[in-house]
């Protein structure tokens, strides 16, 4: 979905929300799960060493300070000194442990991602809007990320305190302890509520969100920019993308208003407690034995409260954040679960690339995009190792499509395709990239120098062999002209070049892999007839021992081919040499 042709992509692309398991999300952790329970043993300790304080002070208060006995004061002291220390240390090992394995799941999940996104069929991109899928593996996951690495270790230290502080409550006076909980069911509840609703606005900050970073990824990119200026269509782009905005500022608004009071009622609920706990306390002092409650308990009981308030809070806090990542899991496994398009066997045939002969069989192959019309039918061909074959015909009649099957980007619906008498779906994804190179009209280029476009597809070739490519395919003397040489940077997917230059570029890069098969889909098109004419001459010389499939519109450009196909609506009408052909008509 373009958001240059849409008003509201935003209602288009609704994520809808599904259920997705917690034991799926645990999966993620199973590798760290030795981490996980020494994590959880760490908080144990450090709350179980953290109890002691209270009882410290009590003692302090009760029995050290009224009776002045100095030694008991010293060694009580020392003691809270030394439970200080090692909760610190244990504090810290643990934070550090949690902080690890978030992080460690979090990258497992952005390299699931993309290696599940690889191996997705070219469908999926045609069909997904620019920005979209970067939305969901950097905006997403990063979210993730955030709210790892500033909750967990808050999380697990919250948590450790409140654990602490409550064993601590019950063991010094179990009556006044449970008072002290009734707090807890009440703000639970206000919680849940408020998270649920918090939920709800989270999903749809992550749409609008996404919706954001695509129209800066499809706008301010250079077709994008080109589109937007030659159409006038600016001051709509600014306006859209300042409502997106706006909407993005709104939602996040929202989000915190409706937190907001809840978080007034849990306070003024957790200030209200002490004043109650020492009305109760102070009543129970004047009972009869049993429920009698010493001064000593009571200030330390009052300080354990105030030691609850706000790690209690923050537990809640982190609750809601955490309700809030169902929808970014959703999100992430939305894209898991899509199935792959074009699968390697577990037992891919490997092929020597040197022992290669290139020879093609296409027998009786149909495709078709979507459900319905066919872009290629009961389409046969055999094409000899070293020989070349053209596929000409109208606009839309299939050709492309062709060469999409036969490097694999697709897989045909019915029939199959032959790399020397091997079945192509049968190949290792390696050996079939080894032996089939594909040079496209609109080629992809890195934004890099001409260099890193050319090493990219064989990072080991030598100066000699980039030099002789870029002969071959008649681009060596423009580079040599240019001030940077074979170091020049060409731009954002070239854009700095011709069209021409890019296309010559493209061929010298996959010259370069020398594969047995090279498909040029309308490879030259962007050429002017003698250079055309030149390499074309230059490149039959070179490829003698290369099956070249080259596509095109015109039959001129194709006069010398062994063999050419005319296609009309993903059927081959005619076929013959080029004189053959021109007899017929
Ligand atoms: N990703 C796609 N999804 C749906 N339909 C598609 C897709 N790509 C191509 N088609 C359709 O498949 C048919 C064949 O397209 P193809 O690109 O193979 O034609 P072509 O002969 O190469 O055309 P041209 O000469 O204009 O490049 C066309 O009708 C086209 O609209």
């Amino acid at each position: 979905m373009n958001p240059l042709l849409t008003e509201e992509t935003n209602q288009k692309n609704q994520v809808v929300s599904t259920g997705i398991s917690v034991k799926r999300i645990l999966q993620f952790f199973k590798p760290y799960r030795w981490q996980l329970l020494s994590s959880i043993v760490l908080i144990f300790v450090g709350a179980g060493a953290g109890m002691a304080m209270p009882f410290l002070l009590r003692a302090v208060i009760d029995d050290a300070l009224p009776h002045a006995q100095t030694n008991l004061l010293i060694l009580l002291v020392v003691a809270m000194v030394g439970i200080a220390l090692v909760s610190a240390i244990i504090n810290m090992f643990q934070t550090i442990l949690s902080a690890r394995i978030g992080q460690y799941v979090l990258h497992d999940f952005r390299v699931k991602l993309y290696g599940h996104l690889q191996m997705l069929s070219l469908g999926f991109f045609t069909d997904t809007r620019g920005g979209e899928i970067q939305s969901r593996i950097t905006q997403d996951i990063g979210s993730l990320q955030e709210l790892v690495s500033n909750s967990a270790h808050e999380l697990a230290k919250n948590f450790s305190v409140v654990m602490m502080t409550v064993s601590a409550m019950f063991f010094m006076d179990w009556k006044l302890a449970l008072f002290s909980l009734t707090v807890v069911p009440i703000a639970l509840l206000i919680s849940d509520f408020v998270g649920r609703l918090r939920e709800r606005v989270a999903e749809k900050q992550r749409q609008r969100l996404a919706d954001m970073s695509s129209e800066i990824s499809e706008t301010l990119s250079v077709p994008g920019m080109m589109l937007s200026r030659t159409m006038g269509k600016m001051p709509y782009l600014f306006h859209r993308f300042s409502k997106t905005s706006k909407d993005v500022a709104d939602l996040e608004i929202r989000s915190l208003t409706r937190s907001e009071w809840q978080w007034q009622v849990i306070y003024l609920l957790l200030m209200v407690l002490p004043a109650l706990t020492l009305l109760i306390g102070g009543l129970r002092m004047h009972w009869h034995e049993p429920n009698r409650v010493s001064i000593g308990t009571l200030v330390a009981f009052i300080a354990l409260q105030e030691q609850l308030t706000w790690p209690l809070q923050e537990l809640l806090r982190t609750g809601i954040e955490i309700r809030k990542t169902r929808i970014l899991f959703v999100r992430i496994f939305e894209y898991l679960d899509k199935p792959a398009g074009v699968k390697e066997k577990a037992d891919a045939v490997i092929l020597d690339k040197g022992k290669v002969n290139g020879a093609l069989k296409i027998e009786n192959v149909s495709f078709s995009y979507e459900d319905g019309q066919e872009a290629v039918s009961h389409f046969s061909l055999d094409i000899p190792a070293g020989s070349r074959v053209a596929i000409v015909g109208a606009t839309g009649s299939g050709k492309t499509t062709i060469g999409y099957l036969l490097a694999r980007l697709y897989d045909a619906d019915k029939g199959a395709i032959y790399i020397d008498e091997t079945d192509i779906r049968d190949l290792s994804f390696q050996s079939l990239t080894d032996v089939v190179g594909v040079v496209s009209q609109d080629p992809y280029l890195l934004n890099g120098t001409i260099r890193e476009n050319l090493l990219f597809a064989r990072p080991d070739a030598t100066e000699e062999e980039m030099i002789r490519v870029s002969r071959m395919a008649k681009l060596h003397d423009f580079i040599a002209m240019l001030p940077s040489g074979y170091e020049t940077s060409i731009g954002e997917n070239g854009y700095r070049f011709s069209g021409g230059e890019k296309q010559r570029l493209s061929l010298a890069r996959t010259l370069l892999r020398m594969p047995a098969i090279i498909i040029m889909d309308e490879a030259t098109s962007a050429l002017d007839t003698i250079t055309e004419r030149n390499l074309s001459g230059g490149l039959n010389a070179s490829l003698r021992n290369v099956t070249t499939i080259t596509i095109a519109h015109r039959l001129s450009t194709v006069r010398h081919a062994d063999q050419i196909v005319v296609m009309n609506r993903g059927r081959i009408v005619e076929r013959g040499t080029h004189q053959e052909l021109l007899k017929k008509k």
